[in-house]
């Protein structure tokens, strides 16, 4: 069944927080989103410029119109702005009785701006003993004990234990406003504290994280799951959120987390477009205008190479190759999934039936020159020294530099054209699609790997990058 999740909350009219962030957690984890505006906050990613509060007796009808139609599996309730509308909020639970509520007691947002009457604390704090979830971040958690702010997690630990006893429900324990290299969370009950890792990202997109994991939690648990399995889900899909965050590029203050980035691979036309390998592409702009402008690839192009310089490079490109099928037979070996080693168990065969063709076109193989023999000991070090995640970045180039090249190299291809043969190879749609596989498993790689991983696939990726150039000014 399709969870139906109503968010009570305000809004951010750049969609990083409040109900818009709400509504994408929802649908982010295949629930239907519903919601009910509390207050309509004037807001950016720089922080809050004012608040228009509709009639308590307009959030009344709000809510009404909702649950005298739609069956709710669950309710978030972020913020609440002022104990009229708190009131309302808890008579409308008393009458709806939805299954289960979770309540992020929304006081002040990152930029400091206050989002909650300071009267209205205690009305939260009663709100807390009518809910099945609490989820203050350290500064809300501080005010709903009447205690300092904690600066430890030891010290968290025992004011969200104050909170779960006094209210007598579960308290999700937030550590973001904590230091170090990890950004754990718990769930926390009168006797039972049941910690979850996550590693911190270093990033200014975390606008909008606190809306974000209490609908996620919200969602989860009308599917099924329990707190803890619930905030382990959350937690891995958050952090992705938050590192993926700043390739929306919204705003210029703490911008938003991407909700959609799991989702935003699958849609065709967006694919890969705020992919690992689209950024690992763009970082190679300057190196692929010096491959276009080689003098090499030009007159491959236009068809003036000589002859013999043709043939040195296939000759070179066929030792290449050979050592390439067998990087590509252990890439295979060291996959994680059954497709990805088809892929490139294929790929290895695709690549000793292309240096056996090349080889019919010289007529005696040659000792390799050093462009070629360094570009072959790079991919060696790097299947040895880093592992399948950076391996499989490195042999990305050889796919997609040659389809792209070949796709706009083959258009200049007229009847006739000496090397045209050569050139087609590169444009068939057998290849170009071969290449976007590879990529597709590129971006899969990057996104299960850690941070540091990456940076080693980046690296990677760029030395590569760097051969092919030195191969094509070889000749
Ligand atoms: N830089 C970060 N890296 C990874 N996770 C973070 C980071 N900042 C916050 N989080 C996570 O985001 C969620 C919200 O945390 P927090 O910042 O404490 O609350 P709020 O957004 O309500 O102020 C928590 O799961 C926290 O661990
Ligand atoms: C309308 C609205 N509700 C809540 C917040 C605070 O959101 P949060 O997830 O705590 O993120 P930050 O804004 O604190 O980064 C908000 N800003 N607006």
């Amino acid at each position: 069944m399709t969870p139906r999740v109503l968010s009570i909350a305000g809004t951010d009219p750049t969609g990083g927080a409040g109900i818009q962030a709400d509504l994408k957690t929802i649908a982010a984890f295949g629930g239907y989103g519903m919601a009910v505006v509390t207050a309509l906050v004037a807001q950016n990613t720089r922080g809050v410029r004012s608040v228009h509060v509709p009639p308590p007796a307009f959030l009344t009808e709000q809510l009404d119109a909702v649950s005298d139609d739609v069956t709710i599996d669950a309710v978030k309730l972020g913020m609440l702005h002022s104990p009229p509308l708190i009131e309302v909020v808890m008579a409308w639970l008393e009458r709806a009785r939805p299954p289960i509520v979770v309540l992020d007691p929304v006081m002040v947002a990152t930029s400091g701006d206050r989002l909650l009457d300071a009267q209205a604390e205690l009305a939260i704090r009663r709100l807390c003993e009518r809910v099945d979830l609490v989820t203050p971040n350290l500064p809300e958690l501080a005010v709903l004990v009447g205690g300092p702010e904690a600066t430890t997690w030891a010290g968290a630990v025992a004011q969200a234990r104050t909170l779960a006893t006094a209210a007598d429900t579960v308290v999700l324990l937030k550590g973001g406003h904590l230091e170090g290299a990890s950004s754990a969370d718990a769930v926390v009950t009168a006797d039972a504290v049941l910690p979850v890792e996550g590693r911190r990202v270093t990033t200014t997109t975390t606008h909008g994280t606190g809306c974000s994991l209490s609908s996620a939690m919200a969602t989860l648990a009308a599917s099924g799951l329990s707190w803890f399995d619930a905030l382990g889900q959350a937690k891995e899909w958050l952090t992705g959120a938050i590192e993926h965050g700043a390739e929306l590029e919204v705003g210029r203050g703490n911008g938003p987390i991407d909700h959609f980035h799991q989702l935003r691979q699958h849609v065709p036309h967006l694919r890969g477009t705020n992919s690992w390998t689209a950024r690992a592409w763009r970082d190679s702009e300057p190196i692929r205008a010096r491959v276009d402008a080689c003098e090499f690839v030009r007159r491959l192009g236009d068809g003036s190479l000589e002859p013999d310089r043709f043939a040195w490079y296939l000759g070179q490109d066929a030792l290449y190759l050979a050592e390439y099928a067998e990087l590509l037979a252990h890439a295979g070996e060291l996959a994680g999934t059954p497709e990805e080693r088809a892929f490139w168990e294929h790929g290895s065969d695709a690549a000793v039936e292309e240096a056996r063709l090349h080889r019919t076109w010289v007529t005696e193989l040659p000792e390799p020159a050093p462009a070629t023999r360094a570009y072959l000991d790079h991919l060696h070090a790097t299947a040895r020294r880093d592992g399948h995640e950076a391996l499989v970045a490195a042999l990305l180039p050889c796919y997609w530099l040659y389809a792209d090249l070949g796709r706009r190299l083959a258009a200049q291809g007229r009847p006739g054209h000496p090397f045209g043969d050569w050139l087609r190879t590169y444009a068939d749609p057998a290849f170009l699609e071969a290449a976007e596989a590879a990529r597709s498993i590129v971006d899969r790689v990057a996104d299960a790997a850690p941070p540091d991983r990456r940076t080693t696939m980046a690296a990677a990726f760029d030395a590569s990058m760097r051969h092919e150039l030195a191969f094509f000014e070889a000749p």
